[in-house]
């Protein structure tokens, strides 16, 4: 039976008892306790086949299609009393016109709150209660439930009434465009009635219609005293008390007791306080749905198999679930890449984790391929890379980038570009247009999925490396999609994003899944502000670029409360990995090089053509060595330049590796330590070179003057072996190598003519000056820096740099444990981790 039938014929019951009840309105004072009536005891059996029918269709969607018939009390009449039932749900609302600071109001709301969630489905009733005038004391009675997490403690603050009427209008949103009808009834019960704009928006809730899935109890209304009409309430049926502690019933909307509006025409007894031990049945049933429904975890977004997807379509992940369905995002055509935005502490680092690692359990590494990046001081990726306490790795991890470097971001974009390049090339070999379509019979081509947290931070400076990358980033957004390269971008502001050299559009135009973490609703449309009031733990996931209309509310796991099983995923996947994996390449910003670390060092042998000066490792994708070949050619001399102590141990690097190139006594090593500073360095690359076996000259300011007056003087017969010139701090000889002699010659002449020509016999230099100025007076001006043309620039400021070297785009902000590496022969500017000597690790200040 329908209900709407149910409700006419309770009305018809109560219009024919009207003619015998209308006496009853002024003889109340004699009515005792109604006995039951045949009458009476008809339309219970009805409703009570009502609630049968109601009970046994648990299909939430069918159980809030209309409205529920619920008891409000016992009417009276001169014959007897029968239930008073009024519609709830469905559309239809109540309001009481007295607030629950009355006893007797404050025991129907807590009744209709249990009837209600006894008679749905476990799970399908959601409660927000506000309570601002007794500050929550009205559902005191009811804590049991409030612990068992079946409602939630009441809103009692003008801020927590924001927040609940936020959720509420969220709620009616989705169940408005939700196709499957209304899967739950937020229920919410106004102690007493909020004021101002609160009291707007609760009005417009009841508005809202069937389809919101909202029904509005409302205590207080209208309110006493207003100087101005109140909002007024849409589908809601009034109630009245009187001072006989009688309740008066309007007309319920759409099935009205009376024909003149007067309402039900007998004194109601409100029902009072509903049973303790029905509350407390009622919170264990509903505390343990809870349990199971809460308990959702970081399993719960791994596949029951792992491995066995095809990404040829696209990638798929759970990123959490909305109410209890899970919610899937894809990396395909529709939503190609991700924009994720979220206030610091608002779970982003988690969020990403949970769908790394869901993804990475769906998907072997033939079909899925990371590259993983994080600007901030921070570990986010820390435990995709293999570490001295774990040795496992996520094995489709190409590249992490912990604590990146903007140089790092862009090296990591262009090689995603080459990759992008590389498939074009083979989509147009195969004749076809997308990923999809090419042959998978052979090696399957991976989709990538390359994530940028805290991704503002490549933009920051205005500046050659900020142009790179955005111009990057636009080319991958605008192609990725076509070739299976997916980014996800993620940052705690967008302010100062819209800066992006007017590519904002173009780049997130191609965005369309927006992900807003609490306090990141830059992310979403301006006028969409759902993602305000979220606590950590959940988002708006959207995949309308972010309009409002298209927000699902999702919760997320906390990957970091289950290391244990985040930890046994990790370990499944590197066991399962091809034999031969490589291990990612990993860029920790923080870490310092060391030479003998270094794998082309190790791999030195003598006997090479062209000497080789190891400096330090290229912020790129694979850390590649950083290297000057030492050929003919005039001007093949290092200079290092800057302040930083660091400069006496990069000359020491590049010294002990051209040693590592020749057997004792084929070289000839001078090592001049000219300040106090690299005192202890040069003797330390004395000693080395020493019981390597070569032979070693220590020469002082004038030891110097002395030989470079022979080496700039063209040996008839070739210098007997090869010569490294190492000057530890060549300003401190500047007085002196600048000094005439008495031909008028300084040892500045012979230091230039022996840069342009010792090449030729094999001579080399390699200095550590502390100030550019300096070099570029010993050399003769800046008109000769091709004279030394590899440079190691430490803290230099990048306006010096870039004047004395004619470079004007160049960006470089010297900062600790950075140099700029730059060879002037073959125009390589490169950033670099300078090689420091254990011990003699970087200052923070300085370099
Ligand atoms: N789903 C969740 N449920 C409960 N707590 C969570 C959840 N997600 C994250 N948290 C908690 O929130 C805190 C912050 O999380 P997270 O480190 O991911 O934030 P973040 O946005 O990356 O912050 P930051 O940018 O400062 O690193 C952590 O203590 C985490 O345990």
């Amino acid at each position: 039976m329908g209900l709407a039938a149910t409700f006419g014929r309770a009305v018809a019951a109560h219009r024919q008892a009207r003619a015998h009840l209308d006496a009853a309105r002024h003889g109340l004072a004699q009515l005792q306790p109604p006995p039951d009536s045949g009458e009476t005891a008809d339309i219970v059996a009805r409703l009570r086949r009502v609630g049968e029918a109601v009970s046994a269709e648990p299909e939430p969607a069918r159980f809030f299609a209309g409205p529920l018939p619920v008891r409000l009390g016992v009417a009276s009449t001169v014959d007897g009393g029968f239930p008073a039932v009024v519609p709830l749900s469905g559309g239809t609302h109540l309001a009481i016109d007295a607030d629950a600071r009355d006893g007797r109001v404050a025991a129907l709301l807590r009744t209709l709150v249990v009837r209600l969630l006894a008679a749905a489905p476990a799970g399908s009733v959601r409660v927000s209660a506000l309570d601002n005038a007794a500050l929550g004391a009205t559902f005191l009675p009811l804590r049991v439930l409030v612990e068992a997490g079946a409602i939630p403690p009441p809103a009692t603050t003008e801020a927590e009434i924001a927040a609940a009427l936020d959720a509420a209008e969220r709620h009616a949103r989705a169940a408005q465009q939700a196709t499957t009808g209304t899967p739950e009834l937020l229920l919410l019960v106004a102690a007493s009635l909020p004021e101002g704009r609160a009291l707007g928006r609760l009005a417009a809730l009841t508005h809202a219609g069937p389809t919101a899935g909202v029904c509005v109890i409302a205590a207080g209304y209208p309110p006493r005293g207003a100087g101005h009409a109140p909002p007024p309430l849409g589908g809601t049926t009034h109630v009245r008390l009187d001072p006989q502690g009688y309740a008066w019933i309007g007309d319920p909307p759409g099935h009205p007791f009376s024909s003149d509006g007067t309402g039900l025409a007998a004194p109601v007894r409100l029902d009072g306080e509903p049973p303790a031990g029905a509350v407390a049945a009622l919170a264990d049933r509903l505390g343990e749905v809870y349990r199971r429904e809460s308990s959702f975890g970081f399993t719960d977004l791994l596949p029951s198999r792992p491995w066995a997807e095809s990404s040829g379509n696209g990638l798929r992940a759970v990123v959490g679930r909305s109410g209890r369905e899970p919610v899937i995002c894809a990396f395909d055509d529709q939503t190609p890449h991700w924009l994720v935005g979220g206030r610091t502490g608002a779970g982003k680092t988690v969020f990403l984790l949970d769908v790394l690692y869901g993804l990475a359990a769906r998907y072997s590494p033939d079909e899925l391929a990371l590259y993983l990046l994080d600007f901030k001081e921070g570990v986010s990726f820390t435990e995709f890379v293999p570490t001295g306490r774990d040795p496992s790795w996520i094995p489709h991890a190409r590249a992490v980038g912990i604590e990146s470097d903007r140089e790092y971001g862009v090296a990591v974009l262009r090689e995603l570009r080459r990759e992008l390049n590389r498939r074009a090339s083979a989509l147009k070999r195969h004749g076809v247009t997308k990923l999809a379509d090419l042959p998978r019979d052979g090696k399957p081509v991976p989709r990538i999925v390359a994530v940028i947290d805290e991704f503002h931070v490549l933009f920051a400076g205005n500046d050659a490396v900020a142009r790179e990358a955005v111009s990057l980033l636009e080319e991958l957004a605008r192609k990725g999609r076509s070739y299976g390269i997916h980014l996800v971008l993620a940052s705690q502001s967008m302010t100062g994003i819209e800066a992006l050299y007017g590519k904002t559009d173009s780049i997130f135009g191609q965005f369309p899944l927006r992900v807003a973490l609490p306090g990141g609703g830059g992310v979403l449309d301006a006028l969409n502000e759902a993602a305000g009031p979220l606590p950590v733990g959940s988002a708006i996931v959207n995949p309308s670029a972010g309009l409002a209309a298209a927000n699902t509310v999702v919760q997320f796991p906390d990957a970091h409360a289950s290391a244990a099983d985040v930890a046994q995923l990790r370990h499944e996947l590197w066991q399962a990995r091809k034999p031969g994996s490589r291990p990612p390449a990993v860029f920790k910003g923080y870490e310092s090089a060391h030479v003998e670390d270094d794998p082309t060092y190790r791999g030195l042998v003598p006997g090479g053509r062209r000497p080789l000066a190891l400096v330090g490792r290229t912020v790129d994708v694979d850390l590649t060595s950083a290297l000057f070949p030492l050929d003919a050619t005039p001007g093949r001399h290092l200079a290092v330049v800057g302040t930083s102590p660091v400069g006496a141990s990069v000359l020491h690097a590049a010294t002990v590796s051209l040693a590592r190139q020749h057997t004792p006594g084929s070289a000839r090593f001078l090592v001049a330590p000219l300040v106090a500073v690299a005192d202890e360095i040069a003797e330390e690359t004395i000693a080395e070179l020493t019981a390597a076996g070569h032979p070693v000259d220590r020469l002082d300011a004038a030891g110097l003057r002395d030989e470079l007056r022979k080496l700039a003087a063209q040996p008839a017969d070739g210098p007997p072996a090869r010569t490294f010139l190492i000057g530890y701090g060549m300003d401190g000889a500047s007085g002196i190598l600048g000094a005439r002699d008495e031909n008028f010659k300084s040892g500045l002449d012979d230091l230039q003519a022996m840069l342009r020509q010792g090449p030729a016999y094999g001579v080399h230099l390699l200095g550590w000056w502390r100030g550019l100025r300096r070099l570029s007076d010993d050399i003769g001006g800046s008109s000769n820096r091709d004279d030394v043309a590899c440079l190691v620039a430490l803290n230099v400021p990048g306006s010096e740099l870039s004047m004395y070297l004619g470079l004007h785009d160049l960006a470089y902000t010297p900062r600790a444990n950075r140099a700029l590496l730059v060879d002037r022969h073959d125009q390589r500017v490169r950033l670099i981790v300078p090689f420091v000597r254990a011990g003699y690790e970087h200052d923070e200040e300085g370099n």
